[in-house]
Formats: structure tokens, C-alpha cells, sequence
């Protein structure tokens, strides 16, 4: 094993059998009782990665192309069918909640037993308790049997034991998705100090948002294959996009079976329903179903933000250059001065920006139907999940038309920073 490296996988390949169902009814027995019970299928088809030293890793993909299982073959839960895994060092997991914990023992024993099993002796676990019990903040809970605990409460014991064994590599499976945000945001700082420590750290998760902040390297595993390794910011950018496709077109299917449904199912005549439609597109001016924008004075009728070659997209890298377009439709001889507005949020609920055309001193000149374009020279956002409420709004603050997430939209970037707002900086040591 290269001495650099912390881990070693060589096309490792891993199969399941899934058994049939055996058939419930003696008939069903009889009949099929020359059946094979089983097929074998294979979940990974030959994955070599070598993971260096203190390098943090995430794995991404589809769910069941494999990801998990790859984890545990490293946790050493199950092995290869084919290939070689190598590790330096001691290994600690969080791949399955609790696992390892008994129900009946309170959480201050389980400590002791499940940080034995990572290698601890007493004397060790000793030393370390008090970080483990202040890190889980069970507090007065800590002597109740575990069995009484919530998912959340049990997630708490399980990182603070798994993160305080001094591991040369830690392995976490889709783990933070429990607890509330405050333990989230903790345990991720908690992970970048392990992280600066030199650990190792391989992370499955679905959350891009967390493996961009943690990760230094990203691994999209596709039909059990490698599919792209690369830096985070990258490779989530191609997987989002794929994602995006396949949603796509999965709406198209689901569009074109639920129109032959409705064909089926009515003879009135169908409104203009285009399940392929962006989401951030609004009711038409010619659907009639709802809060008809024929009877409004001003409508929004689609909003959409643009990269700087015309694209538009949902992902954008802190500081990129883009366009928020709104197309709309009005009245202007019934519109009294109105004023767009704007509201971005993060997807915690903090605000992030406001601004509107009356502050800004702009007149605003709207036609029968036309497209308002505000350019943003420098989208400085750091990395997280934003929405944006849009509002056309007459002087006296009516709403002419209001739309709340308008724009669902992500911030990446490779570097973690922290707040709200990116400042463009320079260092200079002299
Ligand atoms: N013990 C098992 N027996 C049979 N099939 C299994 C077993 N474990 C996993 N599989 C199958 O292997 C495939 C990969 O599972 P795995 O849990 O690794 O996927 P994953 O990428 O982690 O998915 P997800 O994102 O949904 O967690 C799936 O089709 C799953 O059904």
C-alpha cells in the first residue's frame, strides 16, 4: 500500500442475491417449487479509488447505485466479491444509527461498550467522556435507557462517540441528516476540525450542499462504475445537471400519461397544462382555472434566472454574473406607479436581500406584456439553497401580483465561508 495513501479499493465488485418471493398460498408452492429462489445482481462492478491521507470524500449517485454498500465493504460490515480493500489505520463509522447501541443500557454505558468496540480501552474512554457527553448535550437523559431516546437523541450519542475515538478514518453514512440544525451545523464544524486534524473522512450523502462544504473531492458512482472524480464543485455541478435532465424528462412521461389519461377520462375540452413547463413559470394569461391574470391589472408570468451565456439554470457559483428575467403581462392603463420588489431568502428562512424600484428611485414603465431584466454583475452568495419572492405592487402597497418562491435557486463554491453574503477580498502579507 502507497504510504501516502490512507485508503486502497482495487476493482472491487460486489454482488447481492434477491430471493423470490417464495408464494404464499401451497399452490403457489408447489407450482414454483423448481424455481430458482434467487438471482444474483451486481451493485458494484469493479470501483478502484485511493483515498489520501486526511483527504475528505464524498460519494454521490442516484439512490441504490451502490454508495452505501461501498461504505460498508469499508466498514468492513460485508466484503468484496471480487477486488481488494486496504485501510491504515483505525476506522470509526456512523453508517448505521445506533447501531451497536443496546436498548436497554443508558446512553453513559453504551458509551463505554460502542467505544470499545472502536478500539478503546477503559481507561481511554475515560479520558474522553466528558467531550462525549458535552458534545451530545443529552445531559440529565444521559442515564436513561437508550430505548427511550428519540432518532435525534440517538444520533447526538452515536456522532459524539464516533468522533471522539481519535480515528485515522472516519466513515459516515447520510448520518447528518438527522437532528435539528443547530446539532447539524455543529457536527459539520465539528467535521471540518477532525478534517484539519489530518482524518480521513469518507461521507455519503445526498445533501451536495454538505459534501461541498466538507469534501475536497467528489465521486459520483453511476451503474455500480466510477463515474466522475474530481473537485466537489464540479462534479455536483455535472450531477445536478444530469438530475435535472432525468427530472425532466420524467415529468415529460408523467405529462404525456396523465394527458392520454385525461383524454381518456373527459370530453371537455383540456386547459393548457403543460406538466414540462419550468416550475417558475405562473399561471398563463390564457388559463382562465385560477386567479385568471386576465383580470389582474399585473402578472408575473414566469421568472427565471440566466447565466451570462443565455442559459438558464438553478446553480450558480458564488460571484457568477447573471440575469433575474420576469416576463409579465399588465394593464397599464388601469397601473398606478407600480413597483417591483424583490425578497431573497435562505432556505433557513434568513434574509438575505430586499430591494425594490421606489427605493431605488426607478420609474417603472410597464407595456401590455414585456420582460424586466435586472442584471447582477456579481451574485455574491455563499454556497446554501436561496429563494426569491417577486411582487408587482401599485404606491399604496397592493399587490397587483405576488410570488412567493418564485425561484428556488443554489449557491456553490468550492471554499466554505460563513453568513450570508460573500465580500470580495484580497490577501496581501507584506
Ligand atoms: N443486503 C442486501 N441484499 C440485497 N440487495 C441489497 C442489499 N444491500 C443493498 N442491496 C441493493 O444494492 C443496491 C445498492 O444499494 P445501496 O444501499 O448501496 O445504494 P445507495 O446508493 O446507498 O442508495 P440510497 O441513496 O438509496 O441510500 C440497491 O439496489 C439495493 O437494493
Amino acid at each position: 500500500m502507497n504510504s501516502e495513501n490512507s485508503i486502497e479499493v482495487k476493482n472491487v465488485k460486489k454482488k447481492f442475491k434477491v430471493y423470490y418471493d417464495k408464494g404464499r398460498s401451497l399452490k403457489e408452492r408447489i407450482l414454483f417449487r423448481n424455481r430458482n429462489h434467487y438471482e444474483e445482481r451486481w451493485v458494484l462492478n469493479g470501483i478502484s479509488i485511493n483515498i489520501k491521507k486526511g483527504e475528505a470524500v464524498g460519494l454521490i449517485g442516484h439512490n441504490g447505485c451502490g454508495k452505501s454498500t461501498t461504505l460498508k465493504l469499508l466498514t468492513r460490515i460485508m466484503y468484496p466479491d471480487e477486488g481488494t480493500i486496504e485501510i491504515m489505520g483505525r476506522v470509526s463509522s456512523l453508517i448505521e444509527l445506533g447501531a451497536g447501541f443496546h436498548p436497554d443500557m443508558s446512553g453513559r454505558e453504551n458509551i463505554y461498550t460502542n467505544a470499545s468496540i472502536f478500539g478503546l480501552n477503559r481507561k481511554e474512554i475515560d479520558n474522553r467522556i466528558n467531550d462525549i457527553i458535552e458534545f451530545s448535550e443529552l445531559g440529565k437523559y444521559l442515564d436513561n435507557p437508550v430505548r427511550t431516546y428519540s432518532s435525534g437523541m440517538y444520533m447526538r450519542l452515536a456522532f459524539s462517540v464516533a468522533i471522539n475515538v481519535d480515528a485515522e478514518v472516519l466513515l459516515i453514512d447520510e448520518i447528518l441528516a438527522v437532528g435539528d440544525a443547530n446539532f447539524q451545523s455543529k457536527c459539520l464544524n465539528k467535521l471540518r476540525e477532525i478534517k484539519a486534524k489530518g482524518t480521513t473522512i469518507v461521507i455519503v450523502s445526498h445533501s451536495l450542499n454538505q459534501i461541498e462544504q466538507i469534501c475536497d473531492r467528489c465521486i459520483w458512482i453511476k451503474e455500480g462504475l466510477i463515474y466522475k472524480d474530481n473537485v466537489p464543485s464540479e462534479v455536483v455541478y455535472q450531477y445536478m445537471d444530469y438530475m435535472g435532465e432525468k427530472n425532466r424528462n420524467f415529468d415529460k412521461t408523467v405529462s404525456k400519461k396523465e394527458k392520454i389519461q385525461d383524454d381518456n377520462t373527459t370530453s371537455t375540452p383540456q386547459k393548457d397544462t403543460d406538466k414540462t413547463t419550468e416550475v417558475n413559470t405562473f399561471n398563463q394569461p390564457n388559463d382562465t382555472s385560477q386567479d385568471s391574470s386576465l383580470d389582474k391589472i399585473a402578472s408575473i408570468i414566469q421568472a427565471e434566472l440566466v447565466h451570462e451565456d443565455g442559459r438558464t439554470g438553478n446553480r450558480f457559483k458564488t460571484g457568477e454574473k447573471v440575469i433575474l428575467q420576469i416576463k409579465y403581462s399588465s394593464k397599464p392603463e388601469l397601473l398606478d406607479e407600480p413597483i417591483i420588489g424583490l425578497k431573497l431568502y435562505r432556505n433557513d428562512n434568513i434574509i438575505s436581500y430586499g430591494t425594490n424600484t421606489q427605493n431605488e428611485r426607478i420609474k417603472v414603465d410597464l407595456k401590455k406584456e414585456g420582460v424586466i431584466n435586472l442584471y447582477i454583475d456579481k451574485l455574491n452568495l455563499i454556497a446554501g439553497e436561496y429563494i426569491l419572492d417577486i411582487a408587482i405592487r401599485s404606491q399604496h402597497m397592493f399587490a397587483y401580483d405576488y410570488k412567493s418562491h418564485a425561484i428556488k435557486f443554489t449557491i456553490y463554491n468550492s471554499i466554505y465561508e460563513e453568513g450570508i453574503i460573500h465580500l470580495d477580498h484580497e490577501w496581501k502579507f507584506e
